[in-house]
């Protein structure tokens, strides 16, 4: 299961990108912007976020303007690693080094084919581990000072 969550700036890619999962059967759960009218993104970020660190989601893709705001958002959450990425190079990377659980995009910045170029890649590469393993347990360290 993949969340989804977007504000109005990021609102109309979420819809082109929740099309493209629907075409592929990958199961998502939305948890808004539903029409695009101005909202506030960590409203719509943290029951997303919350929904990965509880495990009914794996991951999560978010949206924003600039997919910045909704990953600083995401970020507060505990548990939580969000990258913002608008390259393929970077969405694969911080899956295959970060681990990232959430991959953000501004809807204002890249189109709905290069959005669902990194939303494929996303969901598709696997954490590395080993070495990076022990980066990401000082992140999460990190999180308990
Ligand atoms: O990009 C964003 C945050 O990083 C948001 O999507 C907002 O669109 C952005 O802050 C601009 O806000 P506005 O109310 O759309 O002018």
């Amino acid at each position: 299961m993949i969340a989804l969550a977007a504000d109005h700036g990021g609102f109309s890619l979420k819809e082109e990108v929740r099309a493209w999962l629907d075409e592929q059967g990958i199961a998502y759960r939305d948890f808004g912007s539903y029409d695009g009218a101005s909202c506030d993104y960590p409203d719509m970020a943290a029951p997303a976020c919350e929904a990965v660190v509880s495990g009914e989601c794996e991951r999560a893709l978010l949206f924003c303007g600039t997919g910045i705001g909704i990953s600083i958002a995401a970020n507060k959450v505990p548990g939580i690693r969000a990258a913002c990425c608008s390259d393929y190079f970077s969405a694969k990377f911080t899956r295959m080094h970060n681990d990232a659980n959430a991959l953000c995009m501004g809807g204002r910045v890249i189109g709905p084919g290069l959005a669902i170029e990194l939303a494929d890649v996303f969901l598709h590469t696997e954490f590395e581990g080993g070495r990076h393993q022990r980066r990401i347990d000082k992140i999460s360290a990190l999180e308990s000072r």
